[in-house]
């Protein structure tokens, strides 16, 4: 597909384990495209194989046969290409709000003043003017959540992967978060792989659902979201919606028991 930004081609991989290495299959031929400017997320049980996903589009692992496309082209060294926000922000304590967020500019290379004053840019438009100065300590989880957003944005990467962001977060405080990732998504026009434990939550984010099936053979399904854009909170209890979650929510519990 043309406008495919990212994609997987018959996905083998397993992990080494044990003192004999002994090797683990994860994945036997996984294929998936992700369009641009798509906002996809990948849900299924715990072990399914949802972060290692996201190891092999950053790089961290290599397949063990198959074929990795970013922006169509066939990428062997994928490490540094893509932008990715872990579940914990790995925002460094002793660094400032600011500090933190400079450090990709920093790593290519961009001159300190020029970098700040972008970051300065930036931390308004994300709704964090004032905390430039301040420590991640003195954030709530929300705020740091936001520059660490800020930070893979600032990797300067067409595509984020974001692993259970919001996990950790208040329900309510959780909400605000989709809404304003939503917007910034829209904003920025950035294609976005999002993990996720949390039906509701991929139903309200995504025009696409990867759902991922449990051991010992992890197959990937897709699902598309019946939902058109702008949508809000209240979509979700359209019955075409309701269906599918009952169906989602099937399959995974499905998944868990076999
Ligand atoms: N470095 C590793 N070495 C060996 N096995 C691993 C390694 N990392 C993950 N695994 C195994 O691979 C499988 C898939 O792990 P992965 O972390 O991708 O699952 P996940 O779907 O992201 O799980 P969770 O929802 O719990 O985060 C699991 O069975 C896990 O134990």
């Amino acid at each position: 597909m043309s406008d495919s930004v990212l994609a997987f081609n018959s996905i083998a991989f397993h992990y080494q384990t044990g003192k004999k290495k002994e090797a683990v299959s994860i994945f036997d031929g996984i294929d998936f495209r992700v369009n641009d400017g798509e906002f996809v997320s990948i849900i299924g049980p715990s072990g399914s194989g949802k972060s290692t996903i996201f190891r092999l589009v950053t790089g961290l692992e290599n397949p063990a046969a198959g074929e990795i496309f970013l922006n169509g082209k066939k990428t062997e060294n994928r490490l540094g290409q893509v932008g990715y926000m872990p579940q914990q922000d790995l925002l460094m304590p002793w660094r400032t709000i600011k500090e933190n967020a400079v450090l990709p500019l920093e790593i290519k290379g961009m001159k300190k003043a020029e970098a700040e004053s972008r970051v300065l840019q930036l931390l308004d438009d994300f709704g964090l003017k004032g905390v430039e100065d301040k420590y991640p300590g003195d954030l709530s989880g929300g705020m740091r959540q936001r520059v660490s957003f800020l930070r893979s944005i600032l990797s300067g990467s067409n595509i984020l992967l974001l692993d259970e962001p919001f996990s950790a977060l208040d329900a309510i405080t959780r909400l605000s978060m989709q809404e304003w990732l939503l917007a910034q998504w829209q904003k920025w026009k950035k294609t976005i792989l999002f993990i996720t434990h949390d039906v509701d939550e991929a139903l309200f984010l995504s025009d696409r659902i990867f759902v991922l099936t449990g051991r010992p053979n992890h197959q990937l399904t897709e699902v598309t979201v019946p939902l058109g854009r702008p949508r809000t909170v209240r979509d979700l209890s359209r019955p075409e919606v309701v269906t599918l979650k009952e169906q989602l929510i099937d399959q995974l519990r499905s998944k868990e028991l076999s």
